[in-house]
């Protein structure tokens, strides 16, 4: 009997994840979703990426992208399958999602990119800069989210999956107004990040 040959492979590629969010704060809804993805899609590892200038939310203020990067760096050290990418804050400017993962690509060779989103941002995703091509760079995977459905039908075919995470009812503006109204936000968020928020007097005059 002759040998049998072993069928052709090519090398295994990277499966990023790919985690975009204003951060104002990052909590644990952020982490428990980027955690959910990452065993399901058997991700190497979620990039977190805190946005520049967050042009849909330009009605409302925003905290220094600093204090939003390092919240979500504080947020992320103790678990070494994630981290946090600058490049929406170095590249300056309104961010889009189109040149996150554009750069992405360009940082990280041939890897697989899987954009990490909550259902209520996919169902706006049809308006986002250059939409087509979007889904071309990357496999978009929505993540429920308490209080929001998915509402837009129009969405490619294949090119977008949906995640159910444990629901966890926290958002950022919560948060935010918590903070204004001198209520805890432990165990909404990370214990350092509570820290952060207090040290740097963040969210005090919030609205
Ligand atoms: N509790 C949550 N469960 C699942 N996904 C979430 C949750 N909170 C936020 N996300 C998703 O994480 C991404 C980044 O969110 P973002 O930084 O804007 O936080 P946010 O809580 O939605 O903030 P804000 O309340 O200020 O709008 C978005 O796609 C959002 O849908
Ligand atoms: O590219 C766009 O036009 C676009 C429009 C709205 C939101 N996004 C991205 O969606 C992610 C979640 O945004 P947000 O504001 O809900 O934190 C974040 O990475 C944003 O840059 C991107």
């Amino acid at each position: 009997m002759g040998e049998q040959q072993a069928p052709a492979t090519g090398p295994v590629k990277r499966r990023l994840g790919v985690m975009g969010g204003t951060f104002d704060p990052i909590h644990h809804g952020h982490l428990v979703a980027a955690s959910e993805v990452a065993a399901q899609f058997h991700l190497d590892e979620v990039v977190f990426v805190p946005t520049g200038q967050p042009w849909q939310k330009s009605h409302q203020t925003v905290s220094p992208a600093e204090d939003r990067y390092l919240m979500t760096v504080i947020a992320t050290a103790s678990n070494p399958q994630f981290s946090v990418s600058r490049i929406d804050i170095d590249r300056g400017g309104r961010t889009y999602t189109i040149d996150t993962l554009r750069d992405l690509h360009a940082e990280h060779g041939d890897a697989d990119l899987f954009f990490i989103t909550g259902a209520d941002a996919l169902s706006q995703i049809l308006g986002w800069r250059d939409a087509p091509e979007l889904f071309s760079l990357a496999h978009f995977i929505g993540v429920t989210r308490p209080g929001h459905v998915l509402s837009d039908p129009g969405l490619p075919d294949g090119g977008v999956s949906l995640v159910e995470v444990p629901a966890l009812a926290i958002s950022s503006t919560d948060c935010r107004a918590r903070v204004a109204a001198g209520e805890p936000v432990w165990y909404l968020v990370p214990d350092g990040v509570v820290r952060y928020i207090d040290k740097r007097g963040l969210y005090r005059d919030a609205g």
